[in-house]
C-alpha cells in the first residue's frame, strides 16, 4: 500500500464518524483532499453535510465536487472537523501547517465539538519535532517577531534554525496574508510551554502546535486503519 493509499483508508475510516445534517469543519492538505473526494461521492449520493472549509484551497476542491459549504460566521458551532496532520503523538498533540492552512484550521477545530485527525502511520512520532514548526507571524516586524522566538525558544533549551518560508522567489503569503517561519528546532518535550512562549510574542499570530484538539486520531498503514484515542 502506497502512502497515498493509506491516507485513503484513514479518510474513508473517518468517514464513517460523519452523519447525516452534521456541520462539517474540513481540513486543509492531501489527506483531507482524499477524505474531500470520498465525502462528495455520499454527497451526490443524497448526504447531507454543510462544510466549513479551513483553507480557500479546500473550499475551491468543495466548490468543485459539489460538497455545499457555508462561512464560519453563518455557522460558528460545528459538530466534527475532520483534518489532516504533519505530526502527532499519541496525546493527540499535532504539528499542523505544513500546507499553511494552520490559524484557520486551528479556529475551525476549536469551533468544533470535536476533531477527528486522519494520517498515515509515518506521521505517528514519540515526541513532536522532526517535523519543522510552522509559525504563522505578522508581516510587519517580522525581523524583530524572529529574534523574539528565538530567544523564547532558548528559554525553553531549544534551539534551531529557522527559516522563512517560500513560494517559488516569493514569500509564501497565508489566507490570511501573513508570513510563515518553519522553525526547525527538534524534539519538543514540552509542547505546552512552547505554546504559550509563543502565544506571548505579539508579533506571532498563531503556531502549529494543536494541543488538547483532537478527540481521535485515524492512523492507516499496511494493514489498514486503526483508531487511537488520546493517551494519559
Ligand atoms: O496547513 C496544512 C495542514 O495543517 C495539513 O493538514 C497538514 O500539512 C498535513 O497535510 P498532508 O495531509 O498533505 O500531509
Amino acid at each position: 500500500m502506497d502512502t497515498r493509499q493509506m491516507k485513503i483508508k484513514a479518510a474513508e475510516l473517518a468517514l464513517s464518524y460523519v452523519e447525516d445534517g452534521m456541520r462539517l469543519g474540513i481540513g486543509t492538505g492531501s489527506t483531507a483532499e482524499e477524505f474531500v473526494r470520498l465525502l462528495a461521492e455520499k454527497v451526490a449520493g443524497g448526504f447531507k453535510v454543510q462544510g466549513v472549509p479551513t483553507s480557500e484551497r479546500t473550499a475551491r476542491l468543495c466548490v468543485e465536487l459539489g460538497v455545499p459549504l457555508m462561512s464560519l460566521d453563518e455557522m460558528p458551532e460545528l459538530d466534527l472537523t475532520i483534518d489532516g496532520a504533519d505530526e502527532l503523538d499519541r496525546r493527540l498533540t499535532l504539528i499542523k501547517g505544513g500546507g499553511g492552512a494552520l490559524l484557520r484550521e486551528k479556529i475551525v477545530a476549536a469551533a468544533s465539538s470535536r476533531m477527528i485527525v486522519i494520517a498515515d502511520e509515518t506521521k505517528l512520532v514519540e515526541t513532536l519535532g522532526a517535523y519543522p514548526l510552522p509559525i504563522e507571524i505578522n508581516v510587519f516586524g517580522g525581523v524583530a517577531t524572529r529574534i523574539s522566538i528565538e530567544k523564547a525558544a532558548v528559554k525553553l533549551g531549544l534551539t534551531g534554525t529557522m527559516a522563512l518560508r517560500m513560494s517559488g522567489d516569493d514569500l509564501f503569503m497565508t489566507d490570511g496574508g501573513h508570513y510563515i517561519l518553519d522553525a526547525s528546532f527538534g524534539r519538543i518535550p514540552d509542547a505546552e510551554a512552547l505554546s504559550r512562549a509563543l502565544h506571548g510574542i505579539p508579533g506571532v499570530v498563531e503556531h502549529g502546535l494543536f494541543i488538547g484538539l483532537a478527540s481521535l486520531a485515524v492512523v492507516a498503514g499496511e494493514d489498514g486503519a486503526r483508531v487511537i484515542e488520546p493517551s494519559a
